[in-house]
């Protein structure tokens, strides 16, 4: 994989999602999507166990369960989702993330259903939600939050979106990258406001975007830096500019000790 301009790549994986979703909605109904959803048993608070694991000058940590990306391509070969959710959870993290999409990503619905049974910590269903259905669809499956990503959808669907999480009890980590995007996030009234300091449209990541948005966000949202994030140093620039949470991916799983590099990290 070769990394692609961002329009290009965010308006194929739309395309794509929305074609599967269809092929998913055509297998089961809304109807029999929420009955599994509804057996699932409780989501496991992921905001509270970020509020939980944040303190001053050290960030909860959202660690993410990655194999590769369209930016990076292969990001991990000895992958496996269960093992990885341990080792996570042994070296410190709050919560888990967990990429789903197989096109983009090399992911799968079962790394986030084995990953949660492995652990005790809530797990994110890292995807791209285009359907309000696809909410149930991730209750499901075990997660406890969802991704809303404002690049790709517009108000009325996030605030769907956002509707459909808070009716399963579920959170959901609304995802900005610029001021306008920020302003949509506070209007939709999220609790949980994540800046993707990597840039959506060239790939190239600016750990200043977290301090650039952070002020705009409201006091009660519970901040978290996405992306980019590589050394304690880093962690303590996006600490310093107001993130109380960070979410890493690649930089620990380009690791062979993941639990020692996640313990290292937030040392
Ligand atoms: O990671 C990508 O290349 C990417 C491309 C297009 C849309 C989303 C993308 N990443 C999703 C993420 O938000 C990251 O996986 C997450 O923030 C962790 O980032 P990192 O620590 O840099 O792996």
């Amino acid at each position: 994989m070769t990394a692609a301009p961002r329009e290009d790549v965010l308006a194929k994986i739309a395309a794509y999602k929305r074609e599967d979703v269809a092929a998913r909605k055509a297998a089961q109904s809304q109807d029999q999507i929420e009955s599994l959803a509804m057996i699932a048993g409780m989501p496991r608070g992921f905001r509270h166990s970020l509020e939980k694991h944040a303190a001053p000058g050290r960030p909860a940590l959202i660690a993410e369960i990655k194999k590769a990306s369209p930016s990076k391509g292969l990001i991990r070969a000895d992958f496996n989702p269960p093992a990885l959710a341990k080792a996570y959870e042994a070296g410190g993290a709050a919560c888990l993330s967990v990429l789903t999409d197989g096109p983009s990503f090399q992911g799968d619905d079962d790394y986030l259903v084995q990953a949660r049974a492995a652990v005790a910590l809530p797990c994110l269903r890292k995807d791209f939600l285009v359907d309000p259905w696809q909410v149930a669809e991730s209750r499901a499956l075990g997660a406890d939050c969802i991704l809303i990503i404002l690049a790709m959808i517009d108000d009325v669907l996030a605030g769907e979106l956002l509707a459909e999480a808070r009716r399963f009890g579920m959170d959901a980590l609304i995802e900005t990258h610029d001021e306008l995007e920020m302003g949509r996030a506070v209007a939709l009234g999220g609790d949980l406001i994540g800046v993707n300091n990597r840039s959506l449209r060239t790939f190239e990541v600016d750990l200043g975007t977290t301090a650039r948005l952070s002020h705009l966000a409201p006091k009660n949202a519970l901040l978290v830096a996405e992306s980019g994030i590589f050394t304690p140093d880093d962690v303590a620039d996006v600490c310093m500019a107001g993130a109380r949470a960070i979410l890493v991916g690649e930089s620990l799983m380009r690791q062979p000790d993941v639990e020692a590099a996640t313990r290292a990290l937030l040392d």
